[in-house]
């Protein structure tokens, strides 16, 4: 078993008082603190109820759980329902216990119940802020010039959720506490940094940083006419910015803005109650406020003890809530500010970088008017791991170059301060043998692939396994990427090769094969069907010129207008996307993960099919990701964004992607309104009347502001640590044909390779391949009359009229059988006033869109034919089943009749009292023309015949 070192020792038994453990990857941290857990337990005195231990994701909740009871005296059952789990449930649990009314506090009258859904997909709650956001424009004219400039509402939403992970929130009349601080900024701390960039350099021979970089200060901006100029801005003639600069640029009226974002953001929260959801920054803020608010519910909460891993993930609100809940003297935090890379989650690095001045100015801030927080905040101790059991010393070294690596050109790192803030570890591999390369070629993602075919099987490459070493194979390496797309793209690549190869993490799920062609054919169905048709007839292999004339002639295959007929019927979009999938032989993660995603949208949000299009291509454009795993086969690389591989560990790590541009990622501008520290809540465009006339300016200040802060890569650094530190043995830079800054300044050669990959002997090794189906009901296999139709006999038909066209005639006429319009369109005629005759001719009750459904026996199959009857009138003595079709010729008549019979058969069989006939409407001339129906076992014969393929049931 695996024993403890003296330090982790230190820790597990110091079980009392305020602990801050900030310690480097690989060193045992989470081993530890569920080691502390289980210590404390068993001792006799602590109950499992008595400690709060917390982390970031279930996986990690679950995973700690399972350690302590390998390692304690309880059992999974005695542990259960201990407190043992993420910030998230945490909220959860208290808010449905206790949380009733914690909106009144903010003096919302709205109530959380049981009934109250927590939404945690970003999709949804994108949509869901739309919907409110709409409307809150509507009913909120006197914040147009706000409303003016904003041109993407979920940035809002983004802010949003950014105040309230930093304790920000809206009252009735103001801001909750001292909210209000944070959206002003800190002019002290803004001051100071200013200064700094404002000293002339070279001993004063060079102007300063922030004089140089104000001069592009106006440069394609288009400012109000109070806008001092450039020169006014930087002074003449001098090394540095004008005394008073700062004063000026930083000092705003801002009244106008504070109040535009607390009505949005007090109107969205009113609009999530009532609409009986809560986010995860929403549950988090009720709880935050009704811990702040209830004295006597917090003193019964309150823990023992309070124990966090992975600290350096946390937001500002969390560190607070775990100063709310610490009951005793004790608290214990785990962290690593080194690892610190979810600053877009709202993770505060400074929490455990700057623990004890955090902790101080919480506790201060929380006690204001009364004492909430009664830890010592002087007592802190800080406990180190400096034993690392992951990577051998070559390799950490390398790591912590990493933490003072310049990530751009310009880019000013200072390596002595941030080298105090290392703590040194020391590796107790047994074997030193790494590697540490680079590679770069212009055909980058074959250069990868040829490299790892190459580690596999080559001692030069060997790794430990089971105290020796071998050489490795596939599944000992890892393919790490800065961004997704790279990872996807490999894979493709690799399968070419068939390079057993896996990706795993999140993927931009509407920019996949799977949600196009869903996007496609929901255009198809609704109006804009150009743009549908091109890509389903670009799909089944059409030519550019092919899709082009089928445009123009409104030719579609008959095939595919079948389709689209049997889609129109299908059950709602669940109902589409399953035939969708399923016609392309989609079977996977994706096509699973794709109609999760739009069907979940669908039940959060009121959405028309229409809106349901736009919320695809809002996806495509936004590239929204979602996590789709492959289960990666016994023996294959694995493909990870850097992201999603942390707290993993790989004996050989490939770090591909080291590209300008890439790492760190180029562009992706902030939005419109922003907060940041220390500038607090700034609008970067304002809606004016200037000049003359109205117009979208940009806001002077906030263009010259955001010149006077250096861009932060520290994170980018850090990202490219945690990358380094997963690698146990050995580690390949890769970079295509123009390398990072990063792997540019490392202490690495950069060498060639050949980029030709060897195609794998496909027996070799194991893959697995993506082992996921779309759900679909059991039952026999499903056919619609459609199948049973030639193709060819449909070229021509329509006149060029498109299948648009014929949509819409089919949808008035089942309106106009419902009685629900009168007036037939004009761009409908002749056809839809055909309809209107024909309907008005008919005595008896009208049922449009009927279901019919045909189970039948092919060779001992069951088989089962469905579809729509366009109309179908009954009558005392009679039946007729009629079938509209908008042709101007009659030359498919004969395919026709065979799906007719269908519904005749059918209803022949409901109706055995009366007589049965059927009919096309040809609406084109309004000509009624009676089919003979054919027998079943003519339908049987039919289905048997060459393809006819299944359809989803
Ligand atoms: N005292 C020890 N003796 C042997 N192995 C240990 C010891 N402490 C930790 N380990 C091993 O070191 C590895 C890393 O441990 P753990 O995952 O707890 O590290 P960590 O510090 O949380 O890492 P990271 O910060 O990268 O997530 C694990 O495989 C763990 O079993």
């Amino acid at each position: 078993m695996t024993e403890p070192n003296g330090q982790q020792r230190r820790l597990i038994e110091s079980t009392e008082g305020v602990h801050l453990v900030d310690a480097g990857p690989g060193t045992g941290k989470t081993f530890t603190i569920t080691r502390r857990y289980a210590n404390l337990v068993d001792g006799g005195d602590v109950e499992p109820d008595d400690v709060l231990l917390v982390t970031f994701t279930n996986n990690a909740a679950t995973e700690m759980r399972d350690r302590i009871v390998a390692h304690s005296d309880y059992g999974v059952r005695e542990l259960r329902d201990a407190p043992i789990g993420t910030f998230h449930g945490l909220c959860h649990d208290v808010l449905l216990e206790h949380g009733v009314h914690a909106p009144t506090l903010l003096g919302i009258d709205d109530r959380i119940t049981r009934a109250t859904r927590l939404v945690d997909d970003e999709t949804v709650e994108r949509e869901l802020f739309r919907e409110f956001y709409g409307r809150f424009a509507d009913d909120h004219p006197e914040h147009e010039p706000f409303l003016r400039v904003v041109e993407e509402p979920t940035e809002l939403l983004g802010l949003v959720n950014q105040l309230a992970a930093k304790g920000v929130f809206p009252t009735e009349e103001g801001w909750y506490r001292n909210g209000e601080r944070h959206l002003d900024g800190d002019f002290e701390a803004f001051a100071e940094t200013f200064e700094a960039g404002n000293r002339p350099r070279n001993g004063g021979g060079k102007q300063s940083r922030i004089r140089e970089r104000l001069g592009s200060y106006g440069r394609g901006k288009c400012y109000r006419a109070d806008a001092p100029s450039r020169a006014e801005l930087r002074g003449e003639g001098t090394k540095r910015v004008p005394d008073g600069t700062a004063e000026l640029l930083f000092e705003d009226d801002r009244e106008a803005l504070k109040s535009f974002v607390h009505d949005v953001y007090r109107g969205y929260l009113a609009f999530a109650l009532r609409r009986n959801y809560l986010t995860f920054g929403f549950l988090q803020l009720f709880a935050f406020v009704l811990l702040c608010e209830d004295h006597d519910l917090r003193e019964e909460l309150a823990f023992e003890h309070v124990m966090v891993d992975e600290f350096q993930d946390s937001s500002e609100i969390q560190f607070k809530l775990a100063l709310l809940l610490a009951g005793t003297d004790n608290l214990c935090v785990v962290g690593d500010w080194k690892q610190s890379i979810y600053s877009f989650q709202y993770a505060a690095v400074e929490n455990v970088a700057e623990f004890e001045a955090r902790l101080e100015r919480f506790a201060a801030e929380l006690n204001d008017d009364r004492e909430r927080v009664g830890l010592p905040i002087d007592g802190v101790s800080r406990l180190e791991l400096v034993e690392n059991y992951r990577s051998t010393q070559a390799i950490i070294d390398f790591a912590e170059r990493a933490l003072v690596t310049p990530a751009t050109g310009g880019d000013e790192v200072d390596p002595a301060a941030v080298r105090d803030r290392i703590v040194p570890l020391e590796s107790n591999a047994a074997f030193g043998n790494s590697r540490i390369e680079a590679i770069s070629h212009e055909d980058e993602h074959e250069a990868v692939l040829a490299k790892v075919q190459s580690i596999v099987g080559d001692e030069a490459y060997a790794i430990e396994r089971d105290g020796e070493l071998v050489a490795p194979g596939y599944g000992d390496v890892a393919v790490l990427t800065r961004t997704r797309d790279y990872g996807r793209e490999l894979l493709e690549v690799a399968r070419e090769y068939d390079l057993p190869m896996a990706y795993e993490g999140g993927v931009e799920l509407f920019r996949t094969d799977q949600a196009k062609l869903l996007l496609a054919w929901l255009r198809i169905l609704e109006s804009d069907a150009d743009r549908g048709w091109a890509v389903v007839l670009e799909e089944a292999g059409y030519s550019f010129e092919e899709v082009r004339h089928v445009l123009e002639e409104g030719t579609y295959p008959g095939n595919m207008r079948a389709f689209r007929t049997e889609l129109a019927g299908a059950n709602g979009v669940g109902g589409v996307a399953r035939r969708v999938f399923s016609r392309y032989g989609y079977d996977g993660g994706v096509a699973a993960t794709v109609l999760d995603a739009v069907e979940s949208v669908r039940a959060a949000t009121t959405m028309t099919r229409g809106d349901l299009i736009r919320f695809l291509e809002r996806g495509v454009e936004s590239g929204a990701t979602r996590e789709v795993s492959a289960g990666a086969g016994a023996d294959s690389v694995t493909v990870r964004t850097i992201h999603a591989t942390k707290g993993l560990e790989h004996p050989i790590v490939v770090l591909a992607n080291m590209n300008a541009n890439r790492f760190p990622p180029g562009g992706g501008g902030a939005g419109t309104i922003t907060f940041e520290d220390p500038l607090g809540l700034r609008a970067r465009r304002v809606y004016a009347e200037d000049h003359g006339h109205p117009h979208v300016y940009h806001d002077w200040r906030t263009d010259a502001l955001r010149r006077c802060l250096p861009t932060e890569y520290d994170e980018e650094r850090r990202l490219l640590y945690v990358a380094l530190t997963r690698a146990e043995r050995h580690l390949v830079f890769a970079a295509g044909g123009e390398p990072n800054a990063f792997l540019e300044e490392l202490p690495v050669d950069i060498g060639t390779v050949e980029p030709t990959v060897r195609r794998a002997d496909a027996g070799g090794t194991e893959q697995a391949t993506l082992g996921f189906s779309v759900p679909t009901p059991e039952g026999p296999v499903g056919y619609t009359p459609h199948t049973l139709m030639r193709e060819e006999a449909f070229s021509g038909t329509a006149d060029g009229r498109g299948a648009a066209y014929g949509t819409d005639v089919h949808e008035f006429a089942e309106r106009y059988a419902l009685g629900e319009t009168d007036d037939p369109p004009a761009r409908l005629e002749p056809d839809a006033g055909h309809v209107v005759d024909l309907l008005d001719s008919l005595g008896g009750e009208l049922r449009p869109e009927e279901e019919i459904v045909l189970p039948l026996e092919v060779d001992g199959e069951r088989v089962v034919l469905s579809g729509l009857a366009d109309l179908v009138h009954v009558r005392p003595g009679t039946v007729e089943v009629v079938d509209f079709k908008t042709d101007t010729t009659r030359r498919a008549h004969g395919e026709y009749r065979k799906q007719v019979s269908v519904y005749h058969r059918v209803l022949d069989e409901w109706f055995t009292d009366r007589t049965v006939d059927a009919h096309v409407h040809y609406t084109y001339d309004g000509d009624l023309v009676p089919v003979d129906p054919l027998p079943v076992t003519d339908l049987v014969d039919l289905l048997r015949e060459e393809g006819a393929t299944p359809t989803a049931p």
